[in-house]
């Protein structure tokens, strides 16, 4: 335990001043990790934060210690600056709780003042933010509740619906799902694929059986995709078994697809590294050159559907404060079940 540090929690008290040197060394033993800083104000601010700055003012009279909620060092600076007292600080150090936890019994460590600092959030992203459901000044939603009973005839009819009304509401590409999918190691793994057929069958996607996907959904055939619908404030997930659909129905949808998709899925390896942008694009150019214009380019072997068979299939719609409603339905034993969920 440092004096100099002692001395600055004492400082804290107006009977104890600080001389201006004195500060600053008591700061330099916090900022060595040599303090036991009891300062209650910095105890608390560091219980509800993983990070705070100490400030020694430049006055020299009254508290010269400050504990501050610090996001981030340059959010302190101003919020001192802008405190009004006249007493702007000296020395600004950032701490961690990590850093803290390392010293048992010791109350923290610091970086030193202008050291950039760690920003596990950042302030602009976590500014973003949208309250979800259009609600009139009678507090009433414009649409209705989504419940149960909207599931009374099974899942596809809803989710038909609800495509359709993110269509209508100008969604860019409202097929759009994420599809995840387990590695090798168990580890998940995500990515954006286009749905290109729903049916009481499932959910329908095409890609490249040797990529990454085809893959991990050949050792785990298990797959989970969610549609995401923000300006409808609507996703919906669907989980289950996947297998490979006939080679009729990957002919007949490769067929319908331009020229460009399907040389595409010839000149790619997918999922594979390439040196460069150059040699993908002389492997489009070679695919072109082998499928001439008036020539039919057939399905490539190891290119197909993927239809996931559902199991389960949430349904949710934003609400304000976060209170959501969630419809879960799944099948168990040949039969399904409904419920609701908690947001
Ligand atoms: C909007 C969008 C739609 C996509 N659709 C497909 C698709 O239908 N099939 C596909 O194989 N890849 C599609 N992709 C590319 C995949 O996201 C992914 O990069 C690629 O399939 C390789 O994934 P993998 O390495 O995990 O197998 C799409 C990407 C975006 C952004
Ligand atoms: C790599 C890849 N494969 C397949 C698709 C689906 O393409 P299409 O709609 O032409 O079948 C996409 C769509 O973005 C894609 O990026």
């Amino acid at each position: 335990m440092s004096g100099s540090a002692m001395s600055l929690v004492n400082a804290t008290t107006p009977s104890s001043p600080l001389t201006k040197s004195s500060g600053i060394a008591a700061l330099a033993d916090i900022a060595r990790g040599l303090s036991s800083f009891e300062c209650p104000p910095v105890r608390a601010a560091l219980s509800r934060r993983s990070t705070i700055a100490l400030g020694v003012h430049a006055g020299w009279a009254g508290t010269l210690v400050r504990a501050i909620d610090l996001p981030s060092p340059g959010i302190a600076r101003s919020r001192l600056q802008s405190e009004g007292t006249g007493s702007v600080p000296k020395t600004l150090a950032g701490v961690t709780g990590e850093q803290i936890s390392a010293y048992p019994g010791v109350a923290f460590s610091a970086v030193s003042p202008d050291a950039e600092q760690p920003k596990p959030v950042n302030k602009d992203l976590a500014a973003m933010r949208v309250g979800y459901g259009q609600q009139g000044a009678d507090g009433r939603y414009d649409d209705a509740d989504l419940d149960a009973d909207q599931l009374s005839d099974g899942w596809l009819p809803l989710m038909r619906r609800w495509l359709e009304d993110a269509v209508e509401a100008g969604v860019p590409e409202p097929n759009a799902m994420t599809l995840g999918t387990v590695d090798e190691h168990g580890h998940p793994c995500t990515r954006t694929v286009l749905c290109k057929g729903l049916s009481a069958d499932g959910v329908l996607f095409f890609t490249n059986y040797e990529s990454d996907k085809g893959r991990q959904l050949e050792s785990v055939p298990y797959a989970s995709v969610t549609f995401t619908w923000v300006p409808v404030a609507r996703q919906i997930t669907v989980r289950g078994p996947v297998e490979r659909v006939s080679a009729e129905v990957t002919d007949e949808y490769w067929h319908s697809r331009p020229r460009g998709s399907r040389l595409g899925a010839w000149a790619s390896e997918q999922s594979r590294p390439i040196a460069s942008r150059a040699e993908l694009d002389a492997a489009l150019l070679h695919a072109g050159e082998r499928f001439p214009v008036d020539v039919d380019i057939p399905v490539r072997p190891d290119w197909g559907g993927i239809l996931i068979r559902p199991a389960v299939v949430e349904f949710w719609q934003g609400r304000a404060n976060r209170m959501h409603n969630r419809i879960r339905t799944s099948q168990a034993g040949g039969s399904w079940t409904v419920e609701r969920l908690q947001p």
